[in-house]
């Protein structure tokens, strides 16, 4: 089915760049801002200037902090909110929902508690099939994205067709979507890369180089794998885009907040102080690194980084020691 009308809810770094993405593509896109001011601000100046200062949106993009203006003949539905909000949004926006409409998660972690994937929770709140969810997940940097930055990602969807439905709704000169059925494998990869970006920070944040960078990358990668693995995903998923390609962007960049996150904390400063820094956007990593560290446990599998940060993040161990502790592990193979 050709999707012609969008929905994106949730209008901060992440939601405003993908409905400029879509809309550049050509569906009409209506964006949802939590708050009315942005709303009008938007409509008002096309520019959502607290997230995307100087980003000029196409005149095929309204916005509204109206849910169900948004909602309305929405044939797919982009869901943009940091991951531990989903459930509760949803919650509200449930009885708005179109009934076939492709319901797409951007958001990039693991729920705290119930340790679920965001696929899953928009399953269960919508009570929809697994074949109507699709996640969007790649190397992704809004702010490169917003100014025309070429970049590829993937959509996956266990129902091909609609994955490439939506392909379509989001392929554009500086955009371009793969398809994939591997959507645990795609949903881990974006989840577990905040974690290791924050390790990648740390380090940085020290004063560590390059060596450092990669060898945190190639074992964050593999903890990652473990533990897809574990849960069924394609091994394969891991070193394509929404695997590797998201995690080097992410580890390497300036851009990212979850690496910037990390920085600051190896710089000595204290949660508080980077969570000021961070000025209410989220650093996924920073919560995510406790669920999936959970959810590791409960499958047997070894995560060494993730524990490690969500120790320094959530239990007081420094930076410094982190380093010591991951060094000092028992000597292993590289394949196990
Ligand atoms: N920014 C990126 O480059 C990027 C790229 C790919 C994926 N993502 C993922 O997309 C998701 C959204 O990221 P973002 O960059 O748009 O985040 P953001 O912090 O820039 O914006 C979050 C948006 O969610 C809204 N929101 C709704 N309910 C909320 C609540 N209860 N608490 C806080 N905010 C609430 C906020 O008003 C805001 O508009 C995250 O999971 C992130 O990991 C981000
Ligand atoms: O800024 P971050 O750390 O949330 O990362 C943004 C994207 O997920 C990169 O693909």
């Amino acid at each position: 089915m050709a999707i012609e009308r969008v929905a994106v809810l949730g209008a901060g770094s992440w939601g405003t760049t993908f409905a400029k993405v879509v809309a550049d593509s050509g569906p009409e896109v209506v964006l949802w801002a939590r708050r009315q001011e942005i709303a009008s601000a938007i409509t008002e100046t096309r520019v959502n200037d607290g997230y995307l200062p100087g980003i000029e949106l196409p005149a095929n993009l309204t916005a509204t902090s109206d849910p169900a203006k948004a909602l309305d003949g929405a044939d797919a539905v982009v869901l943009a909110v940091p991951s531990q909000t989903l459930r509760a949004n949803l919650s509200a926006w449930r009885e708005l929902l179109p009934a076939d409409a492709t319901l797409v998660s951007l958001s990039k972690g693991v729920e705290l508690g119930t340790l679920k994937r965001m696929s899953e929770v928009i399953r269960e709140v919508a009570g929809v099939d697994e074949s109507q969810v699709a996640v969007v997940s790649g190397p992704n940097l809004a702010k490169e994205i917003a100014v025309g930055q070429p970049t590829a990602t993937v959509i996956a969807c266990t129902d091909h067709d609609r994955a490439v439905d939506l392909q379509h709704a989001c392929s554009n000169s500086y955009f371009r979507p793969y398809t994939n059925t591997d959507v645990v494998g795609c949903e881990l990869g974006g989840a577990c890369k905040n974690v290791i970006a924050l390790a990648c920070g740390m380090a940085a944040g020290m004063g560590y180089g390059d060596n450092t960078m990669a060898s945190i990358i190639t074992r964050g990668l593999a903890e990652t794998a473990r533990l897809g693995a574990a849960l069924g995903a394609d091994p394969l998923t891991f070193a394509g885009l929404a695997g590797l390609g998201d995690l080097v962007a992410t580890c390497a960049s300036p851009l990212s907040r979850n690496r910037s996150f990390g920085e600051r904390l190896g710089r000595g400063e204290t949660l508080a102080q980077a969570q000021e820094a961070a000025h209410g956007q989220v650093a996924e990593g920073v919560k995510s690194c406790s669920s999936i560290r959970e959810l590791a446990a409960a499958h047997g599998v070894d995560m060494p980084i993730t524990e490690g940060v969500h120790q320094v993040c959530h239990d007081g161990l420094s930076v410094r020691a982190l380093g010591a502790a991951l060094l000092g592990r028992d000597r292993k193979h590289e394949r196990q």
